[in-house]
């Protein structure tokens, strides 16, 4: 890969950046085709911050080569500043003004033409449903309202790459999904390109075209969900068995990967084709063992996260 290739709007080589002692980013590469989701997962604290903060100009990488949007983030900061957005923990919504006079305000910053000012506030806020409250102060919206006039504010400048860090922690599953439908939305309709950081598994096997896991300062992983998922394998069928003894029996015969005792159920290796559940269905036959339950258990980005770094997602979760 080179950070010059004509169809990337992100792309990066050898990133490099510590603090101290602490290499944070070990040398990154990557390249991210323009219009397309991009999501970068890892565990707490593994640098993802940081990365966004690097490629947005925030703060400087040791060493590294990186373009955005067609343009060095060392050498073009400025060019770099005006073609992203970033939508962060750190919302940019002034909780005194209405979603209006937010928007209004971005509008002002950025030096937009008079007359398209009002013109592109209205048609924000149309977008972003928030007609009937953009009257209101900004300090009266639910979260995922003040979510949507955050991101509508990154918007206002018309950036073509979109840094989200984590955009819908914190919200229910209804706000999450309207989130992501808008996210799509800026995809499909303006080709913007997003860069997502998020802990939500599930958020970035629905949004991302293509994922990386970060972990110990570089990318452990990239592709698809589906080919990280075939990648780590991890499917497997759960059988809880009506009896103790043929619980016992089946430990001692069926290739287990893990066991509770409690539950009388054994998780044994398998994808859940038609064809490995026959051998399963057969061997139980043969051995004459009576299961309660079977259940089967596709590979998920839980499994790709757990078999990567060693944490499944809830312990890191509870870290946070
Ligand atoms: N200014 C700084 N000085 C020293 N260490 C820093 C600084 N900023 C970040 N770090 C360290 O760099 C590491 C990566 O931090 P970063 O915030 O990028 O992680 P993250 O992946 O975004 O984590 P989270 O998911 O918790 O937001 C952490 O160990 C953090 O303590």
């Amino acid at each position: 890969m080179t950070a010059t290739s004509g169809r990337s709007a992100l792309a990066m080589n050898a990133v490099r950046k510590a603090y101290g002692d602490h290499v944070v980013l070990g040398g990154i590469d990557l390249d991210i085709p323009a219009g397309s989701i991009f999501a970068l997962l890892g565990p707490n604290g593994a640098g993802k911050t940081t990365l966004v903060r690097i490629l947005s100009t925030l703060i400087r990488a040791d060493a590294g080569e990186m373009r955005v949007a067609g343009h060095d983030v060392v050498r073009e900061p400025d060019a770099v500043r005006a073609a992203i957005g970033v939508t962060g923990q750190f919302s940019a919504v002034d909780g005194l003004l209405t979603g209006e006079e937010n928007l209004l305000l971005m509008a002002d910053l950025l030096r937009l033409p008079r007359p398209e000012r009002r013109r592109r506030c209205a048609e924000l806020l149309r977008r972003f449903d928030l007609v009937r409250a953009a009257g209101n102060p900004a300090i009266t919206y639910s979260g995922g309202m003040r979510r949507r006039l955050d991101l509508a504010m990154t918007l206002v400048g018309r950036p073509r790459v979109i840094f989200l860090d984590e955009p819908t922690t914190g919200l229910d599953p209804r706000s999450r999904r309207t989130m992501w439908e808008i996210i799509r939305e800026l995809v499909a309709a303006d080709g913007v390109t997003i860069f997502l950081t998020t802990q939500y598994l599930e958020e970035a096997d629905r949004l991302a075209d293509r994922l990386a896991v970060l972990h110990e300062g570089r990318l452990v992983a990239q592709g698809t969900a589906a080919e990280l998922k075939r990648q780590v394998g991890g499917g497997h069928i759960a059988l809880r068995f009506a009896d103790a003894r043929g619980y016992d029996h089946a430990a001692r015969t069926l290739d287990v990967v893990s066991r509770d005792d409690e539950e009388r159920t054994l998780r044994i290796a398998g994808r859940g084709d038609v064809r490995s559940l026959r051998e399963v269905l057969d061997r139980l036959d043969r051995e004459h063992l009576a299961v309660d339950e079977l259940r089967v258990h596709a590979p998920d980005l839980d499994d790709v996260f757990l078999a990567l770094t060693g944490n499944p997602v809830a312990e890191q979760e509870k870290a946070r």
